[in-house]
């Protein structure tokens, strides 16, 4: 099941040989579950940072981020990546290449039976039209057909989020643009809530329902997508 996220007031930094380098500072944004939210913003205004601090990997300076009724993160509060119930598609985590797809997919679903397992990676395939394409491995597969297993495997575990750090960045453009309304179509039918990192205009208005344009370490203003 899908859950609302809340941040409040985060402020985010990274040490520095030069001393502390503050990124993101009283950043707040509230999603409602099954909505589809973009962080659009120049380079290093801090959107995979904010994405990196929701997944569990930087700790807070300030504020909180609860997802559902549970809080992910404080100055006190820091939940394990693995306890987040949140999943990720990154431009870095891409397929192992040693598993097939299909074991792919299973990769997030250890603690199932085989039996489960096996349906639920039936039904992920199926989600990403690629019912057919369990077997083969991550080579035999063309980028755009990499990129929606990488999101079954990501949907597999049903996380309460998604985070997609510009998961269509490799792609060429005619594919870019069709798996963009493919994959929006796929999480709208899944409900899933999820935040979208990209550079690229055009993908942002067609993937979500709304835009926050970040400047100077938070979100300045809202866009609602025409849809
Ligand atoms: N590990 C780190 N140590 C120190 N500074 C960092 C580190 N990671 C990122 N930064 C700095 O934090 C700022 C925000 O980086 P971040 O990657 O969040 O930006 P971004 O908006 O996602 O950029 P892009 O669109 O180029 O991916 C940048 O100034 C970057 O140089």
């Amino acid at each position: 099941m899908s859950s609302p996220l809340s941040l409040e007031s985060i402020q985010l930094a990274y040490e520095t040989p030069r001393g502390l380098h503050t990124v993101v500072n009283d950043f707040s944004l509230s999603l409602r579950a099954g909505e589809i939210a973009c962080l659009f913003g120049p380079s290093g205004c801090g959107k995979t940072t904010v994405l990196r601090a929701i997944a569990g990997f930087e700790p807070l300076r300030a504020g909180t981020i609860r997802l559902g009724d549970v809080l992910l993160s404080s100055t006190q509060v820091h939940l394990p990546p693995e306890q987040r119930r949140v999943g990720m598609m990154f431009q870095e985590y891409a397929l192992f290449p040693h598993l097939s797809a299909g074991q792919n997919v299973a990769f997030g679903l250890r603690r199932s039976s085989r039996a489960q397992q096996r349906a639920r990676v039936a039904e992920m395939l199926a989600l990403v039209g690629l019912a057919d394409a369990g077997e083969r491995f991550p080579h035999e597969l063309s980028g755009g057909q990499q990129q929606r297993i990488a999101l079954a495997r990501a949907l597999a575990p049903s996380p309460a989020l998604l985070l997609l750090d510009e998961p269509f960045s490799n792609l060429d453009g005619g594919t870019r643009e069709r798996l963009t309304a493919q994959v929006r179509g796929i999480l709208q039918r899944a409900g899933q809530t999820a935040i979208l990192v990209t550079h690229n205009e055009a993908e942002a208005h067609a993937m979500a329902d709304r835009i926050g344009v970040m400047h100077g370490g938070r979100i300045t203003h809202w866009l609602d997508t025409a849809k």
